[in-house]
């Protein structure tokens, strides 16, 4: 069993396997995850308001390419770790860091 596989295993109902879930069950269960992903998401782009403001008051520019460089690289050995497509979950990260620019970019 991949790493991947136990921790969606864990998340469930440890009483039910995942294999016995009925349909709905399971589209119940990715509607939590996906809850619990916006969340995150959420979360990410707050904490990333504040480091834009410690970047204006330090005059740093929005936009550090090593520090999202370091971002990607850690996506992709968390991606690899959990038995997921690096570039697929790199492509998510892309995406995420763009949502920080635009929202940093609103707030100057
Ligand atoms: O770490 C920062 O400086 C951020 O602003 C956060 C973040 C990110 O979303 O991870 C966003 C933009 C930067 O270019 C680099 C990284």
């Amino acid at each position: 069993m991949t790493e991947n596989t136990a921790d969606t295993a864990d998340s469930v109902d440890a009483a039910e396997s995942i294999q016995d879930m009925t349909l709905d069950e399971l589209r119940a269960e990715i509607a939590d995850i996906d809850h619990e992903l916006v969340e995150l998401i959420a979360r990410r782009t707050y904490v990333a308001d504040a480091v834009a403001q410690v970047k204006a008051e330090k005059d740093l520019p929005t936009t550090d390419e090593s520090q999202e460089e370091r971002v990607m690289q850690r996506a992709g050995e968390n991606a690899d770790h959990f038995g997921v497509d690096s570039n697929l979950v790199k492509a998510i990260f892309r995406l995420l860091i763009e949502i920080n620019k635009a929202e940093q970019r609103e707030s100057r």
